[in-house]
């Protein structure tokens, strides 16, 4: 990667509100780099020549794999709005970019849009305003539906399928709806929304139905030919969530049989359709093109709110709108961030001495106010452990989703009230055919534990039934052993001999039912790395089990 400048540079890859830019410009350690409507090699280009932290987009442009294929100093992705489905998130997760959006800032504009679609729908306003202009006056042929008394279906009853809900019951609208997250009829505003369990189960109870859902592979084509077969026949369609939700030519289809009666539309499948698309030409279809979020106050906020959740998240202050973090915290307390910083080191310090896979990983955190950074912790945990094993990098964004495709079981726990001011506790447990040859049979799993007390400073008190009291740093060696005489005295030697100079060293002695000697876990803090011939003549000595090199 390239060095970091100390500046953060923001990348608005599309048309955001001049607020949101004059914010970053304002900011002392951000800088804007305003380059909206470039193509998708270009903006690859733009991320791999680097120095560009935090990309902003709206819905023009697509943030492909190949956008992401060599992101440079990218950490942060922001949505100014609300669907992502034109950034590919695996492909950010897996290179450890944090992807958020501003998902509450749009919902009452893009609420209004799509209840103004069905209002104007219902009462002809766009073909009859056209007919004025072109010099007509034809009052019988523009007769329209009156909203009340009708019912209005509402496909997706999240923040804008809600919104609009309450719209048409302020109508005096019927409302009911499904959504797979909703199992019981809701209550808005004094009226009850009587839910189904499949859109299928709604379309029959429905004079007009609307789309809030996101576009994903069991909502694309939601209405299309069987499906519209199920409605009641003139019934009404407004879709302003994603274009293909609404199947278009199943969609053409029904318009022009009269199986449906009106529809509006503000998102396609491809955007801007063709000019010849069969869209723009169909009977009693509305159009608008992609207006649902564009009112000035919503662009303002969702500008302004994408930019500071940037900056936020490269200065290490929070993470607002997480798209794909899991429980990952920046906004820690200092003792929570110190807690982190232990769980990183005891990770790193462990990951050497597990040589045969992992099968699961413990985490346990005890101690009051630490619950908020578990999921921070579990994260950086991983990070230690598997790091050392793999060439690509990780980081608290990328790693579950690493450990999750090599199949190791992850659980953390967090409790209160530890009476030593907090501990963390890591078990590696390893794949059950893996017996090290090094070490007993039975001994499958690695335990590290770590403790802050008021000093803050991240300390190991045990590793593997050895106990101890090291603050771990820098460059460091373990040397497990017999627990025979001579053996320090042959280590010393040996760094000695390499002109490595020892800062810090513990020895702890453990003598375990089961193993007929006792052994002994050295832990040496370097002035420098050790080399390869230093830790293979620290092999070389009799009674020395294992030996391995970390740096913390
Ligand atoms: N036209 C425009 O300019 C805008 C369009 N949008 C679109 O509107 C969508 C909804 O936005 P919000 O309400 O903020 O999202 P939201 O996440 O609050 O709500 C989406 C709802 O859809 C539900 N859902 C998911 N799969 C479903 C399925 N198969 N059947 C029925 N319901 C399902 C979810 O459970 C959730 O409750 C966004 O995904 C975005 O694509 C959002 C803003 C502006
Ligand atoms: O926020 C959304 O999901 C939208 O569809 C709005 O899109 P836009 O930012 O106007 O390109």
């Amino acid at each position: 990667m390239p060095e970091a400048s100390p500046k953060k540079t923001i990348l608005a890859a599309d048309k955001l509100a001049p607020e949101g830019l004059d914010w970053i410009r304002s900011q002392p350690d951000a800088e804007l780099l305003e380059k909206p409507g470039l193509s998708e090699a270009e903006y690859a280009a733009i991320l791999r020549g680097g120095g560009v932290h935090a990309m902003i987009v709206r819905s023009a442009i697509t943030v492909s794999a190949g956008v992401l294929a060599d992101p440079g100093d990218l950490a942060v992705i922001a949505r100014a709005g609300v669907g992502v489905d034109n950034i590919d998130i695996p492909a950010a997760t897996a290179r450890g970019i944090l992807v958020v959006n501003t998902a509450e800032a749009s919902t009452i504009t893009t609420a209004e849009h799509a209840f103004t679609l069905l209002a104007s729908l219902l009462r002809n306003i766009a073909p009859a305003a056209a007919s004025m202009r072109e010099g007509q006056w034809d009052r019988s042929k523009f007769q329209g539906r009156q909203l009340h008394g009708m019912t209005l279906g509402v496909v997706g009853l999240g923040r804008i399928g809600r919104t609009v809900a309450e719209r048409a019951l302020a109508f005096g609208m019927k409302v009911v709806g499904h959504d797979p997250f909703v199992h019981a009829d809701l209550q808005i505003d004094g009226h009850t929304v009587r839910t189904f369990r499949s859109f299928a189960e709604l379309a029959p109870h429905a004079d007009a139905v609307t789309f809030h859902v996101p576009k994903t592979a069991e909502t694309t084509g939601m209405l299309d030919e069987a499906s519209f077969a199920l409605c009641r026949d003139g019934v009404f369609v407004v879709n302003a969530s994603r274009g293909g939700i609404v199947d278009e030519q199943a969609l053409v289809a029904a318009l022009g049989s009269g199986k449906c009666g009106g529809a509006a539309l503000d998102v396609y499948t491809s955007e801007p359709p063709p000019a010849d698309s069969p869209l723009r030409s169909a009977p009693r279809l509305l159009l608008t093109p992609h207006l649902g979020a564009s009112t000035q106050e919503a662009q303002t906020a969702v500008s302004v709110e994408a930019a500071k959740a940037c900056m936020a998240y490269l200065r290490g202050e929070g993470i607002s709108g997480a798209v794909n973090a899991g429980g990952v915290r920046v906004d820690l307390s200092p003792r929570q961030r110190a807690f982190v910083e232990l769980a990183g080191k005891m990770a790193t310090l462990l990951s050497p001495m597990i040589t045969r896979g992992i099968a699961g990983v413990e985490v346990a955190l005890d101690g009051d106010d630490l619950a908020p950074a578990a999921g921070t912790v579990e994260r950086t945990v991983l990070v230690g452990l598997l790091q050392r094993h793999l060439a690509s990098a990780l980081n608290v964004i990328n790693v579950a989703d690493v450990a999750e495709k090599r199949g190791i079981r992850v659980t953390t726990r967090s409790s209160g009230g530890d009476p030593g001011g907090g501990k963390l506790t890591l078990t590696v447990h390893g794949p059950a055919d893996a017996v090290d040859a090094s070490t007993e049979a039975a001994d499958r799993s690695r335990r590290i534990v770590g403790r802050v007390y008021a000093d803050g400073a991240p300390r190991v008190v045990e590793v593997n039934g050895y106990a101890m009291d090291m603050v771990p740093a820098g460059a460091m060696v373990l040397i497990q052993n017999e627990d025979k005489p001579g053996i320090i005295g042959a280590v010393g030697t040996a760094f000695g001999s390499a002109g490595v100079n020892i800062a810090d060293m513990t020895i702890s002695r453990r003598s375990r039912e089961g193993e007929h000697v006792a052994t002994a876990l050295m832990l040496l803090k370097l002035d420098a790395a050790a080399p390869a011939g230093l830790l293979a003549d620290l092999e070389a000595l009799p009674a020395v089990r294992k030996v391995a090199a970390v740096q913390v």
